[in-house]
């Protein structure tokens, strides 16, 4: 594969080419900033905001700052192959869309659009538990388009695999199992804001579609809304799990599974240890624990550690190529980008995502040829040096 989403090939260089100004930036750490221009203050600051103080939020970002790029030369980086394939999964690029609920709050089309837009590059999507569309019209949506889920592992258990049944038969492949947030944190913006989208029964559609969650209920969720959003949310966070649960999982599901928040070596072993198919190192991109470690300051001992028993994945922070380019050499397998491209939904639905993802891809896809390698695989520590 040449040069696959860089340079002259990419659709927004052509554009410029022309004289075309993209409809929003192309800048993904500006991405944030251009969306609040559109998006009503409560929905913004769901999505933007960090827990507490937002002091991990920021940390995430200034890890990455630590470490720099060292360039090498005349090493014919003009063919670049950025293909990867993980858990079984074959990708055009180590890049994956985060499992991001309630999409619906940032674009009507929710995330029916983000899947079209991933199954179009070929970039593989992590449909949310807490999704504002089901299982089954993501489904459709993604075409051929590889496809994960993401659990919130409901407290019941034949909900839990009435909902993995249904993922399973929709073509999910991989189970990702988010073990972060079992409760929301501390959210300032949205106690401020008094916006919590689930309570507004968004990111319902799984549940509600359902017909265990269905049968548990004196009224159907049509007839009686706010009754059937507190169920849920009485029910969906597992609050009670331990590392003993995790048998029932591979009980119920044949595909790899993955824990995702992982952020301590002791936990990494442990999941490798239950035989867990892969990790997300992750901090949930600073929304949990205020004052937690930046995820990318996580990743070096998690990888050294366990990145031989198993794949290990990162997100929490991501924005630019050389973002990407720094966790694959430091050791991640592939990176989850969440909110820019949830900014790229916002601005533009379904080609809003594609624009987002196009920019992160080419900045990549440049960052690593400039950078004189041809593939993720040959990204190593040796090529960075920490500066701070
Ligand atoms: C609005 C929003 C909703 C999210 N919803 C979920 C979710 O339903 N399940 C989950 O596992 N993670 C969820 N996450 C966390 C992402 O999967 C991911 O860990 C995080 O966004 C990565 O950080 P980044 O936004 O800095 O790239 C959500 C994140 C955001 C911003
Ligand atoms: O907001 C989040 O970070 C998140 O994971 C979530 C939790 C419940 C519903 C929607 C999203």
């Amino acid at each position: 594969m040449t040069q696959p989403f860089g340079g002259y090939q990419n659709e927004l260089y052509l554009h410029g080419l022309a004289g075309e100004r993209p409809a929003f930036t192309t800048d993904a750490t500006r991405l944030a900033e251009s969306a609040r221009e559109i998006l009503e203050p409560g929905p913004f600051w769901y999505v933007e905001g960090g827990a507490g103080s937002g002091a991990t939020m920021r940390a995430n970002r200034e890890a990455f700052d630590k470490w720099r790029i060292v360039p090498r030369m005349l090493r014919d980086a003009a063919t670049r192959d950025l293909s990867t394939t993980v858990l079984g999964t074959p990708m055009p690029a180590p890049v994956l869309l985060a499992p991001v609920g309630v999409q619906s709050i940032v674009h009507a089309d929710g995330e029916l659009a983000t899947a079209r837009a991933a199954s179009a590059l070929g970039v593989p999507m992590v449909l949310s538990t807490a999704s504002s569309n089901t299982i089954e019209d993501v489904a459709e949506a993604s075409g051929t388009g590889p496809r994960w889920f993401q659990l919130y592992w409901p407290n019941d258990p034949d909900l839990c695999v009435s909902i993995l049944n249904r993922a399973a038969k929709a073509g999910f492949s991989t189970l990702v199992v988010t073990l972060d947030t079992w409760t929301l944190a501390w959210r300032p913006n949205d106690l401020d804001h008094s916006y919590l989208p689930f309570i507004r029964g968004t990111g319902t559609a799984i549940p509600f579609s359902d017909p265990v969650f269905r049968s548990g209920l004196a009224d159907t969720p049509e007839d009686d809304t706010p009754m059937a959003v507190l169920k849920w949310i009485q029910m969906f966070t597992g609050a009670d799990r331990d590392w003993e649960a995790l048998p029932f999982l591979r009980e119920h599901w044949d595909g790899p599974i993955v824990l995702k928040g992982i952020q301590h070596v002791d936990d990494a072993r442990r999941a490798a240890d239950a035989g867990m198919d892969g990790i997300v190192v992750s901090n949930h991109g600073g929304r949990q624990v205020d004052g937690a470690i930046a995820s990318l300051d996580a990743l070096p001992p998690i990888a050294n550690a366990v990145g031989d028993r198993l794949e290990v994945l990162f997100d929490s922070g991501v924005r630019t190529g050389a973002d990407v380019f720094k966790a694959i050499a430091l050791g991640a397998k592939a990176v989850l980008i969440g909110r820019p491209f949830v900014w790229g939904l916002a601005h533009a639905g379904e080609a809003g995502v594609r624009h987002a993802l196009r920019s992160i891809l080419a900045d990549f896809d440049l960052t690593v040829g400039l950078s004189g390698y041809r593939s993720p695989a040959e990204l190593t520590p040796d090529a960075l040096t920490r500066v701070s």
